[in-house]
């Protein structure tokens, strides 16, 4: 039986998502299902699906989960963080402007600011291989200023060549596999992303970011999303690329994070135990309803 589905989109910097209240009931949606909504020509079209949920316990407002555009459930959504705060604020599902939400891999915190952005407490950054998950056995790792570890990951590209990739791997509750670039404009974004994306040591797959150094208060960043390819703006992905910068002794503790869909800003302590905040835009696009077929 196809399944009439009310959806919100909504957009933050740029990365685009579909949010389906499930408050009060279930769709039971499979993964072809979500593909079929994030499809931007057969769909709504949208890098993420966010879904929002009562809360599971009392120590949270609500829980909300993460499915990429290719249907895989993932673990945290920084960008989707700020557009669920908007949207559970905005349909009066709370009063509060500070919301406890469960994700997948943990309890987040956006706060609804005066000025219309959010700032999202992101939970503290992991840097440990298995923590990521990374498998950099027999791999050489450059000691940088701090703690901070580079490793060098051998990539083989599609005309046959081979090379190496030095990469900072940050876990924000989802893996990111960050890298140094000259110019983000001219940075191999879609071919080497790709091969990040699926390479042999990341089991789980991972989001490759390509990172310009502005200044110590302000980076350039592209990502090449896992499960999507690349998106205008990745959260975790500025939370994962100023994490890497700090520790590597590169950036300042606040910075200015330009993605090619807006500004987003990133403020760390710079100790590992210690929450990475984020703060950005959160727009709602439209509304609308949609006929999901049961056989796809
Ligand atoms: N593609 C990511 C999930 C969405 C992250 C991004 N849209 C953000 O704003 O953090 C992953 O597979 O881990």
């Amino acid at each position: 039986m196809p399944k009439q589905i009310r959806f919100t989109k909504m957009q933050g910097a740029g990365n685009d998502f579909v949010v389906l209240d499930e408050t009060s009931h279930r769709h039971g949606l499979t993964a072809e299902q979500y593909r079929f909504i994030a499809d931007r020509h057969f769909g709504i079209g949208a890098d993420q699906i966010l879904t929002v949920r009562a809360a599971p316990s009392p120590e949270v407002d609500f829980e909300y989960l993460i499915h990429n555009a290719d249907g895989g459930e993932v673990e945290q959504c920084g960008n989707g963080a700020r557009c669920f705060a908007r949207f559970v604020h905005d349909k009066g599902l709370t009063r509060k402007d500070t919301i406890r939400v469960q994700t997948m891999k943990g309890v987040i915190t956006p706060q609804l600011m005066p000025d219309g952005r959010v700032t999202v407490d992101m939970g503290r950054p992991r840097f440990e291989p298995d923590e990521i998950p990374f498998n950099a056995e027999n791999l050489h790792a450059l000691k940088g200023p701090t703690d901070a570890r580079r490793w060098q990951v051998p990539v083989d590209y599609p005309a046959g060549s081979h090379g190496s990739v030095l990469l900072t791997v940050v876990s924000m509750g989802n893996p990111h596999a960050v890298q140094l670039v000259d110019d983000v404009g001219n940075a191999p974004v879609n071919e080497l992303g790709r091969l990040i994306e699926i390479h042999e040591r990341f089991p789980e797959r991972v989001n490759a970011g390509f990172m310009q150094i502005v200044s110590r208060d302000e980076i350039k960043l592209r990502v090449f999303e896992r499960g999507v390819g690349e998106t205008l703006a990745c959260g975790t992905g500025a939370c994962a690329a100023v994490v890497a910068g700090i520790h590597l002794g590169l950036l300042d503790l606040r910075v200015d994070v330009h993605t090619l869909g807006g500004r987003l800003t990133i403020a760390w302590s710079g100790d590992p135990r210690d929450s990475v905040f984020m703060t950005g835009p959160a727009t709602t696009v439209f509304e609308g309803q949609i006929e999901i077929p049961d056989k796809l």
